[in-house]
């Protein structure tokens, strides 16, 4: 993190293999922002979203990710990159034959966690925070949608990331359950200074929820767009 900013890109350009997706990026994301990407599909929100959390080389322009410089940002940095982003995607979900516990412990134990205890309080602390401390011995399968989905944001938080990016969150859940997803994501953006970008087709869940909006259109980032 350098200040406030957590993301700041710069006259970026964004290829995948050789054809240009998205040009001259500017974009800026501080602590505790909550924001909104948009944009039909094939207009490169996850390409975007690659380039944030090291997937996808930027080319050209300058910028920062989680303290980490996209000019000099090296193969050997993407783990400890990743360590400081909490991913909230479809294709990360739960390892279906393990407990909650395990699918947390699995992840800590990954990224270089040890103490026994430590791991057994923050395994709480997390479940705590999305509301699930009593889930810790259920399999993914006796959990509801709505349930697995906060098992998958209290693993994206085991590491305190500076910002928890979530591709389509509420993409396989009723109404009602994704507006129960988005207020916990907007609670967290609030109470720590973990930044949340979402990106989504639910118009419906940006008006219930009105915050910044980006949209990816035509080969452009358009920051601070409104919606009707
Ligand atoms: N691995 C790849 N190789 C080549 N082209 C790709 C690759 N991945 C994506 N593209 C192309 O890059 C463009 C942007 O795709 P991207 O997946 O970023 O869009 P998106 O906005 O996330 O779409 P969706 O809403 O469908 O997820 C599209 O034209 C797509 O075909």
């Amino acid at each position: 993190m350098i200040g406030n900013s957590i993301i700041k890109l710069s006259g970026v350009n964004i290829y995948q293999q050789k054809h240009l997706v998205l040009t001259n990026v500017n974009l800026h994301i501080d602590k505790g922002d909550f924001v909104w990407l948009i944009g039909a599909t094939g207009s490169g929100k996850s390409s975007l979203l690659k380039v944030i959390y090291g997937d996808l080389m930027a080319a050209d322009g300058n910028g920062h990710v989680c303290g980490y410089e996209l000019k000099t940002l090296s193969t050997k940095d993407i783990p400890f990159l990743r360590r400081k982003l909490g991913i909230v995607f479809q294709d990360f979900q739960l390892l279906t034959d393990r407990t909650v516990e395990e699918n947390l412990q699995f992840v800590m134990q990954a990224t270089g966690w040890k103490d026994k205890k430590l791991i057994a309080e923050r395994t709480l602390d997390v479940l705590e925070k999305v509301g699930l401390r009593s889930k810790l011995k259920k399999m993914p399968h006796e959990l509801s949608g709505g349930e697995q989905q906060r098992v998958v944001i209290a693993r994206a938080l085991i590491n305190d990331p500076e910002i928890i990016l979530a591709d389509e969150p509420t993409g396989n859940l009723d109404p009602e359950t994704s507006e129960e997803i988005i207020l916990l994501l907007k609670q967290i953006s609030q109470s720590s200074s973990t930044a949340v970008l979402v990106a989504t087709h639910d118009y419906h869940i940006i008006r219930t929820f009105p915050s910044r909006i980006i949209k990816c259109e035509s080969g452009k980032v358009l920051e601070d767009v409104q919606i009707a």
